[in-house]
């Protein structure tokens, strides 16, 4: 019953990139396999279902599983890919007569305030500083470098003896960045490009090389690559370390 479900799974333009006709983003717009949603996931478990972040494809993504309402959501940080649907998600509350339960850490909560400030006619915002219960899942959220960005929050989630985390946007993570990450069943780590060129310092987001040079120091149980930009064709076979796939939308994992 605990499982997770990505509802979306590409960096902040998606794919296909609206201006752009390279070759995935080509088959983004044919066949389809490799469209993208902004990166969101879905957690299910007995006691209430959550979402991790809601960005501007949130509606896209409830109705591509015919969800009509989701009650809470776990924010990672408050840029415009993992927030822009939240004023919709207020509105759908709005229309149904329930309060949304929006968790996130306080300086996240107040950046969303500053951009939405009507938000909390409809939605509770709650800190989640000193960490949170949601779904019988105990969650404990850090602050992640996320390079010319700024910083992110990743989240620990632990329940019955399984560990996993969720770490979107971040690079170049610190030691005390990484603690949090040892000791896990599974990993979601997200990676833009299997091999980023541009200059460093302007980058926000691990590439797969990176990253699989810290998931081979971390060893988690299984490590699933999220936030892909049009760089990644999730067709193709990029050798990764074994236990490291790639994430698509709609693939449900276990959670125990
Ligand atoms: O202060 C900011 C800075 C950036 N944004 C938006 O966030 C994403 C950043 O993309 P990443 O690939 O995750 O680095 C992009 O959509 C920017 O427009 C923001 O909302 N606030």
């Amino acid at each position: 019953m605990n499982r997770l479900i990505f509802l979306g799974t590409g960096d902040a333009m998606g794919v296909p990139r609206v201006y752009c006709d390279c070759l995935v983003c080509t088959e983004a717009r044919t066949t389809g396999t490799n469209v993208r949603l902004r990166s969101s996931v879905l957690i299910k478990s007995e006691t209430e279902d959550f979402m991790i972040d809601c960005g501007p494809d949130w509606r896209r993504q409830l109705e591509l599983r015919s969800l009509r309402f989701i009650p809470t959501i776990l924010v990672t940080h408050a840029h415009f890919d993992h927030i822009g649907g939240l004023p919709e998600w207020a509105d759908a509350c709005r229309w149904t007569g329930n309060r949304g339960r929006l968790y996130a850490p306080q300086e996240v909560i107040d950046t969303i305030l500053r951009q939405f400030s009507w938000l909390p006619g409809n939605l509770d915002l709650i800190p989640v500083d000193q960490g949170v219960q949601l779904g019988g899942w105990n969650i404990r959220g850090w602050r992640v470098n996320h390079g010319k960005n700024g910083y992110a929050y990743a989240y620990r989630l632990e329940k019955d003896g399984f560990s996993w985390a969720y770490c979107s946007d971040s690079i170049g993570l610190n030691e005390a960045e990484i603690l949090p990450l040892h000791n896990l069943n599974l990993l979601v780590l997200g990676t833009s490009f299997y091999h980023e060129e541009a200059e460093y310092a302007t980058r926000s987001v691990y590439d797969m090389l990176e990253a699989q040079e810290l998931v081979g120091r971390l060893k988690p149980g299984s490590t699933v690559f999220t936030h892909m930009s049009h760089d990644v064709d999730i067709t193709y076979n990029y050798g990764l370390l074994e236990g490291i796939s790639l994430a698509h939308t709609g693939m449900s994992l276990p959670l125990e």
